[in-house]
Parts: structure tokens; C-alpha cells; sequence
């Protein structure tokens, strides 16, 4: 068997064994009841749609989601949201159930747009080499247009024989038959990370993927080679591939560059492509592409973060234990320095909930603000935070400075990508350190939410508050309608963006927004100030909000 097919085997193998497993394990499936567990696929249901990229949905008997996109399910159209280092986490995860979903033990599922990184290069160039490499490294999927081609002709499918006959003269199959194939693929892998390979081949496979799909690639990898190298490469493969004789590999090289070229060329003009020497050796390649792949383990990370603290915000225990590894330690504001390991004293703080009252009552709301995260290799990275807790039935804001230590275990059940939780430090903040800061924006900006319910939606606002609310219609069609909340950003994070603490400014907390999705793109990166009567402006470049912070002399 050739390489390339042993990868595709071994990515199927897996997801089999990974539905097989998690049939006869019942105790690691997400509840299919219970308002904890209802409670997280809720909100990251619309934490999803926060993102701006809505799935059709439906839920099974089991009360699981099942995403409706590839065959027979709808590839959303709308941008791809990227992660974003602003002062609040991008919360846009997508808790999907795959279609075996009810027997699927994963709790938070891929992000409601595929993210997809095409492997071009010419015949021979090492793709499907260093594909392997991304998926042992990163936990993407490969798929490899040829491959799945490949498997059809063997299927007996009706497109078999003309497939076969094409790739026989080294010529490119029609679009519909190869996206169908990995429209299928993706929709069958419980992934969001693809790496797709040897595709597209021709604009025509290029445009029609976009318009079908609407995805557009995170970047596209193009693995350049000399034809004297590829030829040398293909003719000692030895894989029994029909094509790989010297007649047909001249057509594909002619192919190559008539239909490929133009393609890599197109994603160089939108800044999309990435040229990697592929002359040098496997590992010296690998080491050229790693650094590429980071960011999507720093998003995973987040992403992992994110959907635990729902789960420990909606009560919800069972998820919690799933994504802990058994051994976890960790520092926690109620162990008075003490070294905390296992999973018995984390118990507390869900006992603790139910002991306070009813679920709605106690339905906290975890805010991430300022995230960093940190690769300490490719499977082991660490999460920092400030976070801010709010009980929905009070006005009492705590604040923790947390760190999280996940590492992606292969033999882990799927939890967020198989990362579980090794080390955690919670570290009770002091709310004096931060700031009260009203916030205006025009409405329209979360359909999700009503904000006149929530803070000080009654605030009398000031002309110039009121400008620069208007400053940010012209991100919106909609009609300006300016409201106003109050919440709470770490004091540090505005340092070093002109703005200077001061005794009389730091606010005593009255209210939070009980979401501050809304404002996750939020940079405080562009201060307006209008010193004279002591009130501050700032404005994010990338989201349609504005906001003012005023000192408690104003107040
Ligand atoms: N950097 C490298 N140096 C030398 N040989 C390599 C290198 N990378 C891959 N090879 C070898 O070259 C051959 C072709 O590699 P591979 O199958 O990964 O190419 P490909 O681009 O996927 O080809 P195709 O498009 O025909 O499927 C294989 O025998 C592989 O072991
Ligand atoms: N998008 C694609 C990808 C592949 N094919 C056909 C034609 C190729 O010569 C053959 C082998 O592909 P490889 O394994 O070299 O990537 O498969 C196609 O028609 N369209």
C-alpha cells in the first residue's frame, strides 16, 4: 500500500475507533439531559452565532446538535472569523455533534466553519509526506483529492471507469466529482481542521469549491520543486500507481503548470500562498512549514479554555471531569496555597453551586478577558487569563487571574481535540484593580441579545458619547441606537494605552454585562482623549463599538 493510502486508512481507522470506542463508553458521552449540559451546548450554540456563521441545526433524539453541512448539511457562507488578541476572547465555538454524534463523547465540537489549508505542489513535491507530518503534529485531517478519487474507482462507483481513464492520462476529473467526494469526506470527520491536498488543481476546481462550500482557505502551502527532482522522486516511489510511469508523468507535469500554476498564482495575489522549498530534506521541510500551523493550536487552546469555563459556569461536573486528566493539579483561591491534586476538591466548587440554590439562580457567567497563549511545544500549551465571574442572580463581580496548562493526549477521548487539562492557577484578584468603564454601542450589533436588559441601559449620555456612538454606524446599516453598560477591564490592560489609574478613577463594581461577547474585538489600541471634562474614548478598529470610560467623579 502506498503511503498516501496508508494515511487515509489510518484517518479513517481512527475515526472508527473512535466511534467504536466511545459506543461502549457510555460514562464519557455528554449528557443527553440534564440543563448543565443543555446550558453549555446553548451557549456555545450561540457563541457560534455570535461568530457571524450560522449552522442549520437539529437536534436527535438524544438531544445532541448535529451540524447540517456537507452532504445533505449547508456549508455556512459567511466570513471566517479569526482569532482575535483583543481584550476579550473570541468566543465563536461551535459545539457540534457529528452525525454518530449521541455515541460521540466530545463535548465541544468543531467551530462552525471548517478551517482548510490546501497542499499544492507538483507531482511528487512531497505533499502527502509532510501532510502526515501536520497531522501527527497538529490534528488536522488529511485529505488528498487523489486519494479519495483513488477510493472511488475501487468503490465501483459509476464515475470509477472515467476517473480511472483521466487520471490514466494524467488529466483533471471534473470539479462536481472531487468536491462531492470531499464535501462527503469532510462532513463524515469530526474535525474542523482539514488539510486537503492536491486540490485545487484548476481554477475551475478552485472556484467551484469556494461557491459551494464558501470556504476560502486559511493559506495554501505550495511546495516548490524542480520537474528534475519530482521525476527523479516519482519514479522511485513505487507505490503501484498507475500514473507514476514516465508517459504520464510528463502529461501531469504539463497539467501542473497549464491549471496548477495559475491557481498558486491567484492565492499569492490575494496574499493566501506559502512557498516552501521542497528540495531540501523531509525534516528541513517540516521545520520550514511548523511555524505556520502554531496559530491553530493557539485558537484549539482557547477554544479549550472557553468550553470548559461553560461548563464550570453552567455547573456542569461530569463535563469538567471529562476534560481534566485525572492527575490534574492546581492552585485554587479557596486551598490557601495549597498544591490541589486529582479531581476530588474541584467537586467543592460544584457541590458549593447546588447547595446555593436552584440551577437558573446560580448560572454564573465567566468572562475571558486579555488571553495569552503560550506553545510550550506542539502538543502542550498554556492559557492566561483574567477572569471575571459573575453570578446571574447578583451584581457581584469576583475576579481571577488564571492560568491553564492543556496537553493534546493521543490516547485521550475526544474532549476539545483530545487536549486535557494538566495544571490549573486561579488566583484571586483584588476588583479594586479594575476599572468601571461604560460602554456605548449601536444597537444591532449581538442578535442574541437584549442589552437594554442588562446594565445601565439608562445611562443619560453625553453629546460627545453620543457622536462617537454614531462614529461607529458606518460599520452598520442599521439605525444608531445608542445604550450603555457598565463593565469592569483589569486596570493593567489599559495601561499602556494612555490611560492613567488614579485613586478617584478606579469605580467600585455595581454591575457587568452579563456577556461581553459583544465586545471580544475589542482593542484598546486608539484613545481619543477629551481631557477637559475628564472623560476618555476608544474606539476598536475592528468591531462597530465605542467606548468611553469616565472617572468616578462623573458618576
Ligand atoms: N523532501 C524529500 N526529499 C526526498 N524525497 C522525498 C521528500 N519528500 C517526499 N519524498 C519522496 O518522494 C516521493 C513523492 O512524495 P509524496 O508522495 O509525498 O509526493 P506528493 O506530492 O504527494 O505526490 P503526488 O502529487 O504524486 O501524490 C515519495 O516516495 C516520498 O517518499
Ligand atoms: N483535484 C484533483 C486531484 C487529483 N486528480 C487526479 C489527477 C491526478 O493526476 C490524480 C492523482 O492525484 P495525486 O495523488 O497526484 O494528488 O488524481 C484530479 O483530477 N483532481
Amino acid at each position: 500500500m502506498g503511503g498516501r493510502s496508508r494515511l487515509v486508512n489510518r484517518a479513517i481507522l481512527r475515526t472508527l475507533s473512535q466511534h467504536s470506542s466511545s459506543s461502549s463508553s457510555s460514562p464519557s458521552t455528554l449528557p443527553a439531559s440534564g440543563s448543565g449540559a443543555n446550558a453549555v451546548r446553548e451557549e456555545v450554540k450561540s457563541l457560534g452565532r455570535a461568530g457571524g456563521a450560522i449552522l442549520g441545526s437539529a437536534v436527535d433524539e438524544s438531544g445532541a446538535r448535529k451540524a447540517q453541512w456537507g452532504a445533505g448539511w449547508v456549508f455556512a457562507a459567511a466570513g471566517l472569523v479569526g482569532m482575535s488578541g483583543g481584550a476579550v476572547g473570541s468566543l465563536h465555538t461551535q459545539a457540534e455533534e457529528e452525525p454518530k454524534a449521541s455515541i460521540v463523547p466530545e463535548v465541544a465540537r468543531p467551530a462552525s466553519k471548517p478551517r482548510v489549508v490546501f497542499v499544492l505542489g507538483g507531482p511528487g513535491s512531497g505533499k502527502g509526506t509532510q501532510c502526515a507530518k501536520i497531522v501527527d503534529s497538529y490534528g488536522f485531517v488529511h485529505l488528498s483529492a487523489g486519494d479519495l478519487l483513488r477510493a472511488e474507482i475501487k468503490s465501483g462507483s459509476p464515475d470509477g471507469t472515467m476517473i480511472q481513464n483521466m487520471i490514466k492520462e494524467g488529466k483533471i476529473v471534473p470539479s462536481s466529482v472531487t468536491i462531492n467526494l470531499l464535501k462527503k469526506a469532510m462532513a463524515e470527520s469530526n474535525t474542523d481542521k482539514f488539510l486537503i491536498d492536491g486540490f485545487p488543481r484548476n481554477e475551475e476546481n478552485r472556484a467551484d469549491f469556494e461557491k459551494v462550500t464558501g470556504i476560502l482557505p486559511e493559506f495554501i502551502l505550495f511546495f516548490d520543486c524542480p520537474e528534475t527532482e519530482l521525476e527523479r522522486r516519482l519514479l522511485g516511489r513505487n507505490e503501484g500507481r498507475v500514473d507514476d510511469n514516465i508517459e504520464t508523468i510528463r502529461k501531469r507535469f504539463k497539467v501542473f503548470i497549464e491549471s496548477s500554476l495559475p491557481v498558486i498564482d491567484h492565492y499569492e495575489k490575494i496574499g493566501k500562498a506559502r512557498k516552501i522549498d521542497a528540495t531540501k530534506s523531509r525534516e528541513e521541510v517540516f521545520n520550514a512549514i511548523d511555524p505556520l500551523f502554531r496559530p491553530f493550536l493557539e485558537t484549539d487552546l482557547q477554544r479549550a479554555t472557553e468550553v470548559l469555563l461553560k461548563g464550570i459556569d453552567s455547573g456542569d461536573l461530569s463535563t469538567y471531569e471529562r476534560f481534566c486528566d485525572p492527575g490534574m493539579t492546581a492552585f485554587e483561591p479557596e486551598a490557601s496555597g495549597h498544591l490541589v491534586k486529582g479531581l476530588d476538591f474541584h467537586r467543592f466548587y460544584f457541590n458549593k453551586k447546588v447547595a446555593g440554590g436552584n440551577e437558573a439562580e446560580n448560572f454564573r457567567q465567566s468572562t475571558v478577558t486579555s488571553p495569552v497563549v503560550t506553545l510550550l511545544d506542539s502538543n502542550v500549551g498554556l492559557v492566561t487569563y483574567t477572569r471575571l465571574v459573575q453570578d446571574r442572580s447578583s451584581s457581584e463581580v469576583k475576579a481571577y487571574n488564571e492560568t491553564r496548562l492543556w496537553q493534546r493526549k493521543k490516547s485521550a477521548l475526544v474532549v476539545y481535540k483530545k487536549y486535557l487539562l494538566l495544571h490549573c492557577k486561579s488566583l484571586a484578584l483584588d476588583l479594586g484593580m479594575y476599572q468601571s468603564v461604560t460602554m456605548t454601542y449601536n444597537g444591532g450589533y449581538s442578535g442574541t441579545n437584549d442589552w437594554s436588559t442588562h446594565g445601565k441601559g439608562n445611562v443619560q449620555m453625553k453629546e460627545e458619547e453620543k457622536r462617537a456612538a454614531r462614529e461607529c454606524t458606518q460599520i452598520t446599516r442599521r439605525p444608531p441606537k445608542v445604550k450603555s453598560f457598565q463593565f469592569f477591564v483589569p486596570t493593567q490592560h489599559l495601561m499602556g494605552v494612555g490611560f492613567e489609574p488614579s485613586e478617584d478613577s478606579l469605580a467600585k463594581p455595581t454591575n457587568m454585562l452579563p456577556a461581553f461577547r459583544g465586545l471580544r474585538d475589542i482593542q484598546l489600541s486608539h484613545v481619543h482623549q477629551r481631557n477637559q471634562n475628564k472623560t476618555r474614548f476608544w474606539r476598536t478598529h475592528s468591531s462597530p463599538t465605542t467606548c468611553t470610560s469616565r472617572h468616578l467623579d462623573r458618576h
